[in-house]
């Protein structure tokens, strides 16, 4: 299956996001995006998960027998956003339990609403608590769980590890990798590292465009460099503009 970007273009007022975008996203690997505040990350996710939409061109999901649909629903799509938006008034487990009763047609797990909450690091005396009252990297595995378990063919993880301790960033890596056999995974991060570790093709989203950097330059020592380099070409081109 393939996620294709067609000829996009997005802007917000004077400000040009994506300009005549064309791009192709395919299952079995794990893409990492990465881009300098405000170039549009998470507008890409929300075009695609059609919060938002494309001023020109069109977004569609290939499947596999080439079939071109354009018209995909926003189920299709698991979104970690950065910022969680989790009903208050319930407790983690009523939430996990109510998410996974919701989708039990498409779970992509056995385990009881209780022990996926464990999985992902959250205690047992814990899971009763209310949301509300929850950490914000607590609120964020629960968003990165809820997503995790409803199989859908394409994820969209918006920095989602960022403010997970490190025994779950290790966790929730595994799962994104597990994720990449039957999903199009997009991952956006700004720790360079993370990308490196975790991706198999980094996409630089600079110019108001979207471009893959090549495999020698995802394993040379100057990696860090490299991804510099270019984004900052991309800061004087804005000057310039
Ligand atoms: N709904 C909106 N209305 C107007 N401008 C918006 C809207 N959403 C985003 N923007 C602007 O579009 C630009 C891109 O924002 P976006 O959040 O997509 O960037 P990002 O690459 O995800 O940034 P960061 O790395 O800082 O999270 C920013 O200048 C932002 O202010």
């Amino acid at each position: 299956m393939q996620l294709a970007l067609e000829n996009i273009d997005k802007a917000f007022d004077e400000k040009k996001l994506f300009n005549d975008v064309t791009f192709k996203f395919e299952t079995g690997k794990i893409y990492g995006l990465l881009g300098r505040n405000g170039s549009g990350k998470t507008t890409l996710f929300n075009c695609i998960a059609r919060n938002l939409s494309v001023d020109s061109g069109s977004i569609a999901i290939i499947d596999d027998e080439g079939r071109k649909i354009t018209d995909y629903e926003n189920t299709e799509i698991g979104f970690v956003t950065t910022t969680t938006h989790l009903p208050d008034f319930m407790t983690g487990l009523e939430f996990v339990r109510f998410v996974m009763d919701l989708n039990r047609e498409r779970l992509t797990t056995t385990l009881s609403a209780s022990d996926n909450l464990t999985r992902y690091g959250i205690k047992v005396s814990d899971q009763n608590k209310l949301l509300r009252d929850y950490s914000h990297g607590m609120k964020n595995k629960v968003q990165m769980l809820v997503t995790e378990v409803t199989n859908a063919p394409i994820y969209l993880l918006d920095e989602p590890l960022t403010s997970f301790d490190p025994v779950a960033a290790y966790e929730v890596k595994e799962r994104i990798r597990e994720l990449k056999s039957r999903a199009i995974v997009i991952f956006s991060t700004h720790i360079l590292e993370l990308a490196k570790e975790l991706c198999d093709e980094i996409v630089l989203l600079h110019d108001q465009k979207l471009e893959v950097l090549g495999n020698d330059k995802l394993q040379s020592q100057d990696f860090e460099k490299e991804i510099v380099m270019i984004l900052s070409e991309e800061h004087d081109n804005d000057a310039l503009s």
